[in-house]
C-alpha cells in the first residue's frame, strides 16, 4: 500500500474521531489563556522564601503554595474549618480571590482524553494519536511529492479549492499537529501505565524535635535559594504534628526539609521519564504560554478543516477513480495499456484506447504502471502517463520508473502517450523520463513519444490516426470525457464584431445563476471562478465540452466569454447563434496556472484577438490598481479591437496603466502584438527587471512568437520566457 491510500484510509476512518480530539483539544486550548487572565504570574527570578514571608503575612492558615503552570500562585488552607484556595499576588502577598480549577465542563477534559469511554477510550485516544502521527508522516511525504522537494514547499499550490485548502492548511500547521500527536503519545504512555515515570518511594523522615521553635520559611536557605520560576508546590509544615516537615517539588525534584533546623533531609532527583513526561505535557497543553496555547488550539480546529477538504479530495477522485471495463487477464492479452494518472482523466483515455483496440479484435489488459512487465504473449504495450509537481510521476507510480528501469528489455514496441499542461514548466516531463529509461534500455516503440495539451480530444484522436497506420488496421479513438454536472446560463448581453461577412466574434454575458445559499458549500451549481479560469461549454447534439477562457469573475456578478466563430464549429456556431434569454448547459473548470497572484509587482499583459479575453478579466478587477500593462494585438481596429470601450474606461480610471495596441490589417497598424513588444523592448526589459509577471494568451502561434521575441528582448538581463516559466512569472493561455 503506498503512501496515499495509507493517507486516505486513515484519513477517512481514524480521521472522523481525530476531529473530536482537535475540537475538543481546541476548546481545552482556552484553560490556558483564561489562566493567565484570571491572575498575574510571578516575576521569574522572586525567592520562594520572600513568597513564603509574604503569603504568611496575608494567609495564616496557608499550608500549601502551588506555582501554576500559568506563572500564578495559589494558596491553599483551612479558615476556620472552611477548606480554601486563593490566587495571591506575588508582588506583595494580598489575596487576589478564589482560584476556580477550570471553568470548562468536566466531560470536554473526558472526551479528549478517553472518549467518554473509561480506559478502553484512553487506548483508543492513543490509538487515534498514534493515527494522527502517521497521517503527519504520510501528509510530509505526499506534501513533499506533491510540491516536488523542500525548495519547493513554500512554492504555490495549484489544484481544486479543496485541495488547495489541504495543501495550505498541511503547510502551516503539519509541524505542530506532529508535535501534538507525539506528545498525546508519550502522555498516553504514562497513563496507560506503559511507562512508569518514578518507581521509589518517598522516604520516611522527619523533623527532629528538640524543643526550639519553628524556622520562619523566609529563613530557610533551601527557600532563599530556590526561585519561584523553579517551584511547583511547596507544603508547609501542619501545626499539629511536630514531626510534620517542608516539601518542597521543584523542576528538578523534590525534596524534605526539617522544620526546626532547617535542613534538607531527603532529595529525589526528577527522574528523565518524569522530565521528559513534563516536557510533553508543556508542549501538548499550551499552559504554561497562552500564546502556544493559541496556536494549539488553532491547530486542533484546524483538523476538521483538514477532514472536510479530504473528504471533498475523496469524493472527487472517487468520481474519476478507474472502472476499466472488459480486462482480458494479462497473460493472454496481445495488448498492455499501462497508466500513471492522479487525477484519474488517464484511466478515461486507457479506456478509450482499450476499447477501440477491443474493436479491432486485440485482447487488451490495462493496468497502473507500477505493474509494467510483458508476457509472452504481449505484442504492444502503451503507457499513458499524467505528470504532476515538477515533472515527476503521480503518486501511485512513484517507483513505477526505477521498476522499469531494472526490467531487460524485450522486442515488444513500447510507445509513451505523455498527458500534462503547458502551463507547467516541466511538460510531460515524467513521460519524457519513462520514454527515455524505455529507449536506453533497448525497448523498442510503435510510435514516437506525443504530449497531450490539456487532455485534449482531438490530439487524442490525431495519436490514434497515426497509431492506426502504424497498425495497419482501422481504429478510430474517439475520446468523450466524462462532464461534470452543468449549469444553465441565460444570456443577457452580447456585443457582436462584424467580420467580413457577417457576425464573425461576439462577447457574450450571462447572468449569475440563481443558486440556493450554501449550494457552492454542497457542491452544486456553478463553482465560483476567477477570470482566467475556464467554461465548459456542451452544445447541444455533442457530449463533448468546448472550453472558453472567462473575461469576469464570480465577484463580477456575471460570466463573460469572447467567442469566435470557427469554421464548422458546432459550439462557436451554437453561441453565436443565441438570443438575449437564451441558455447554455456550462460548468467550471479551474486554470489555477493562468491565474494571477496576488502582488504589487508590475503585470505585462499581452493579448492577441479573443485572447484578450482573459486579460480584460484581469484588468476589471484590479481595484488595487497594479500597475498592468496590456499589449493587445488584433486584424483591423474597426473590426476587431475587443473589449475596446472598456479598455478607454480602465485607462482612465487606471486600472489598466498603459495600453500598446498592434493591428497587423491596416497601413501603420504596429504589424503584430510581437512587434510591439519588439519595438518597446527597453520599457518590457525594465518592467521585467522590477519583477513583472507575464499573462500571455491567444492562438499558440502568438504565444510562441511572443516567447521567441521575450527570449531576444530579455536576453540582456540573462532571462527568457521559460527561465520565466521557472519561476512561474510567466503563464500561457492557448488555444
Ligand atoms: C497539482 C498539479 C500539478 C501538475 N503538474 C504538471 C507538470 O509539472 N507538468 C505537466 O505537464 N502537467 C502538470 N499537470 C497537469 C496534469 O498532468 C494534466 O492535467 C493531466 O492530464 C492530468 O491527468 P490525470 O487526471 O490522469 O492525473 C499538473 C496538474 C496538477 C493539478
Amino acid at each position: 500500500m503506498g503512501w496515499k491510500a495509507i493517507h486516505r484510509w486513515l484519513g477517512l476512518t481514524v480521521g472522523t474521531l481525530a476531529v473530536v480530539l482537535g475540537i475538543t483539544g481546541a476548546i481545552l486550548a482556552f484553560d490556558p489563556v483564561q489562566q493567565a487572565w484570571q491572575a498575574p504570574a510571578a516575576p521569574a527570578n522572586l525567592p520562594v522564601a520572600t513568597l513564603v514571608e509574604r503569603v504568611a503575612r496575608s494567609v495564616p492558615g496557608a499550608e500549601e503554595i502551588r506555582h501554576l503552570p500559568s506563572g500564578a500562585i495559589v494558596v491553599f488552607g483551612f479558615a476556620g474549618d472552611q477548606p480554601q484556595a486563593s490566587y495571591v499576588d506575588p508582588a506583595d502577598g494580598h489575596v487576589l480571590g478564589p482560584w476556580q480549577p477550570s471553568a470548562l465542563p468536566r466531560w470536554v477534559k473526558n472526551l479528549h482524553r478517553s472518549l467518554l469511554l473509561g480506559d478502553a477510550g484512553r487506548w483508543g485516544a492513543a490509538g487515534i494519536a498514534l493515527t494522527m502521527g502517521l497521517l503527519c508522516v504520510s501528509a510530509l511525504v505526499l506534501l513533499l511529492r506533491r510540491m516536488g522537494g523542500w525548495r519547493r514547499l513554500a512554492a504555490r499550490v495549484r489544484g481544486t479549492l479543496a485541495q488547495r485548502i489541504h495543501v495550505v492548511t498541511g503547510r502551516v500547521v503539519l509541524a505542530i499537529l506532529c508535535i501534538t500527536s507525539l506528545t498525546a503519545l508519550t502522555m498516553s504512555a504514562s497513563t496507560l501505565g506503559l511507562v512508569t515515570l518514578d518507581t521509589r518511594t518517598e522516604p520516611e523522615v522527619f523533623s527532629v524535635v528538640t524543643g526550639k521553635p519553628d524556622m520562619p520559611g523566609a529563613q530557610l536557605a533551601t527557600l532563599q535559594n530556590l526561585q519561584v520560576q523553579d517551584l511547583r508546590k511547596l507544603s508547609l509544615p501542619g501545626a499539629t504534628d511536630p514531626e510534620d516537615t517542608w516539601k518542597v517539588v521543584t523542576v528538578q525534584g523534590q525534596g524534605w526539609i526539617d522544620r526546626y533546623s532547617g535542613q534538607m533531609l531527603a532529595w529525589q532527583d526528577a527522574t528523565f521519564a518524569q522530565r521528559i513526561y513534563d516536557l510533553a505535557v508543556v508542549l501538548h497543553t499550551g499552559e504554561t504560554a497562552w500564546p502556544w496555547a493559541v496556536v494549539l488550539g488553532l491547530a486542533g480546529a484546524s483538523v476538521l478543516l483538514f477532514w472536510l477538504s479530504g473528504v471533498v479530495i475523496w469524493w472527487q477522485a472517487r468520481g474519476q477513480a478507474p472502472r476499466i471495463t472488459g480486462n482480458t487477464p494479462l497473460a493472454q492479452a496481445d495488448a498492455l495499456i499501462f497508466v500513471a494518472s492522479e487525477g484519474g482523466s488517464t484511466w478515461g483515455f486507457a479506456q478509450t484506447l482499450q476499447d477501440a483496440l477491443m474493436q479491432g479484435g486485440h485482447r487488451v489488459h490495462t493496468s497502473a504502471l507500477e505493474n509494467f512487465q510483458t508476457t509472452a504473449a504481449t505484442r504492444q504495450v502503451f503507457v499513458l502517463a499524467a505528470t504532476y509537481g515538477e515533472g515527476q510521476a503521480p503518486a501511485h507510480a512513484s517507483h513505477a520508473l526505477a521498476h522499469i528501469a531494472k526490467l531487460k528489455a524485450s522486442a515488444v514496441p513500447v510507445s509513451v502517450l505523455g498527458f500534462g499542461d503547458r502551463q507547467f514548466p516541466a511538460f510531460c516531463a515524467y513521460a519524457k523520463a519513462l520514454d527515455q529509461a524505455l529507449r536506453a534500455q533497448g525497448w523498442p516503440a510503435l510510435l514516437p513519444l506525443e504530449c497531450i495539451h490539456q487532455q485534449s480530444g482531438q490530439q487524442f484522436a490525431r495519436w490514434g490516426v497515426a497509431l492506426a497506420q502504424a497498425l495497419g488496421e482501422p481504429l478510430v479513438l474517439e475520446h468523450v470525457p466524462r462532464v461534470p454536472p452543468t449549469t444553465a446560463l441565460t444570456l443577457v448581453a452580447r456585443q457582436d464584431y462584424s467580420g467580413a461577412s457577417g457576425p464573425a466574434t461576439a462577447i457574450l454575458r450571462f447572468a449569475w445563476p440563481a443558486q440556493g445559499p450554501g449550494a457552492h458549500l454542497r457542491g452544486h451549481g456553478l463553482a465560483r471562478f476567477e477570470a482566467g479560469d475556464l467554461v465548459g461549454i456542451v452544445p447541444p447534439g455533442s457530449a463533448v465540452p468546448r472550453y472558453y477562457s472567462l473575461a469576469s469573475g464570480w465577484k463580477d456578478g456575471f460570466l463573460e466569454i469572447c467567442v469566435r466563430q470557427m469554421p464548422g464549429g458546432l459550439c462557436s456556431t451554437h453561441l453565436l447563434g443565441l438570443h438575449e434569454g437564451d441558455s447554455i448547459a456550462a460548468f467550471i473548470r479551474p486554470n489555477p496556472g493562468f491565474a494571477l497572484p496576488r502582488s504589487r509587482r508590475p503585470v505585462l499583459l499581452i493579448g492577441a484577438g479573443t485572447g484578450v479575453a482573459p486579460l480584460a478579466g484581469f484588468i476589471r478587477r484590479n481595484d488595487k490598481r497594479s500597475p498592468m500593462h496590456l499589449y493587445f494585438g488584433g486584424r483591423d481596429p474597426s473590426r476587431d479591437f475587443y473589449f475596446a470601450p472598456e479598455i478607454q474606461r480602465w485607462l482612465a480610471e487606471g486600472r489598466l496603466a498603459t495600453l500598446q495596441t498592434a493591428f497587423s490589417r491596416v497601413p501603420g497598424g504596429g504589424g503584430y502584438v510581437q512587434d510591439a513588444l519588439r519595438r518597446d523592448a527597453e520599457r518590457v526589459r525594465g518592467l521585467v527587471a522590477q519583477g513583472a509577471i507575464v499573462r500571455v494568451c491567444g492562438s499558440r502561434a502568438m504565444a510562441q512568437g511572443v516567447a521567441e521575441t521575450l527570449d531576444a528582448v530579455l536576453a540582456p538581463l540573462q532571462l527568457s520566457a521559460s527561465a520565466l516559466k521557472a519561476k512561474e512569472r510567466y503563464a500561457e493561455d492557448v488555444f
